[in-house]
């Protein structure tokens, strides 16, 4: 692939980056709270194998949500009437944003959690 025809890849998948930054209110939401765990991780002084587990949890809900926006605009596109089987493939595509984002809560809770804990006791 030549350089150029690279970088007009590039340039697409930024305006999927942008146009779901836009339009969807959860991905907002989830770059803020990206945001959030990434200050407090420098906060808290993570380690490389911590860094790892919460950059990799970061990237799998954005992506969840990134492809569940997709799905949702393509049956909007494709049906945009209501219907049963519409609403059973959207509801599947959020249930992936929601397990991602589940476990990312688990692995946050147990990397924070005893930091917090260690953090309060000082405190006492
Ligand atoms: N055309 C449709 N037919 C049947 N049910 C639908 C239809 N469109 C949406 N729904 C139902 O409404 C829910 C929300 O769909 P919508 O496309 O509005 O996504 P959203 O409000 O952006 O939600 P999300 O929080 O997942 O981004 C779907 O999961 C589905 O249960």
């Amino acid at each position: 692939m030549n350089v150029k025809k690279r970088n007009i890849g590039i340039s697409y998948a930024w305006n999927g980056i942008k146009e779901v930054f836009r339009s969807e209110l959860n991905f907002r939401l989830h770059i803020v709270a990206a945001i959030v765990v990434i200050c407090s991780g420098v906060i808290c002084h993570l380690t490389k194998i911590e860094w790892a587990f919460i950059l990799i949890c970061i990237a799998i809900v954005l992506i969840t949500e990134i492809v569940n926006s997709a799905i949702e605009k393509m049956m909007d596109f494709l049906n945009p009437e209501h219907h049963p089987s519409v609403k059973v493939i959207k509801d599947i595509a959020a249930s992936s944003v929601l397990i991602a984002a589940f476990f990312a809560a688990i692995i946050g809770t147990i990397i924070f959690a005893p930091k917090i804990i260690d953090f309060i006791q000082g405190l006492l």
